[in-house]
């Protein structure tokens, strides 16, 4: 039921991780990482783009990416992420809502994301029409522990808040 004292805000959070396979570079935040691995993945495998769109969709309770680009549907084979993010924007604005501000974290020891971030949270403002401060994003590797720290694969976490209009 909406009335003056509905919340005008709401909160999402996602998470992926995709295993390291051949290649030369791992997409993340839609910049292309160098690296001596790539990643397996239907799409280019973008972790924190796909744990953002779940975040921005779990926001709306609109279920996940899965859902929305299945991996058994070949049109998104090897998509670019940026692409789903772009999708999933479109259906949170035609619910009348847009992101406030998101904050991300990758989880792995290589490759450094450090100093890829800026790039990516310039290429996320644009695609969210965010002002650069409303997209964060941070890395952690995890002290050589578990699967991220024997370097098996890469991991993304996501936050986001939508706000109303
Ligand atoms: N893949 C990564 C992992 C970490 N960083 C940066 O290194 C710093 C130390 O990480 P800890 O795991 O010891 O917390 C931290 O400032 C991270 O931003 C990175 O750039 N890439
Ligand atoms: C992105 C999709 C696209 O088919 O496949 P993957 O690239 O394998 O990535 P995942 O994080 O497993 O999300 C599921 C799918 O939506």
């Amino acid at each position: 039921m909406s009335n003056d004292n509905t919340p005008r805000m709401r909160i999402g959070q996602g998470f992926d991780v995709h295993g390291f396979g051949p290649g030369d570079h791992v997409m993340l935040g839609g910049v292309r990482v160098p690296h001596t691995q790539g990643v397996e993945a239907h799409s280019d495998g973008d972790v924190v783009i796909h744990a953002l769109c779940d975040a921005m969709l779990g926001a709306l309770a609109l279920g996940d990416i899965g859902q929305h680009f299945p991996p058994s549907d070949m049109r998104w084979k090897d998509a670019a992420s940026i692409d789903f993010l772009r999708h999933c924007n479109a259906l949170l604005s035609e619910r009348g809502w847009r992101v406030g501000n998101c904050d991300i974290t990758v989880i792995c020891e290589r490759p450094k994301v450090g100093p890829h971030a800026e790039a990516m949270r310039r290429l996320l403002a644009n695609e969210l029409g965010l002002e650069l401060d409303a997209v964060s994003i941070k890395a952690t590797t995890t002290e050589k522990l578990g699967f991220t720290g024997r370097g098996e694969g890469i991991a993304a976490q996501a936050a986001c808040l939508l706000v109303a209009g």
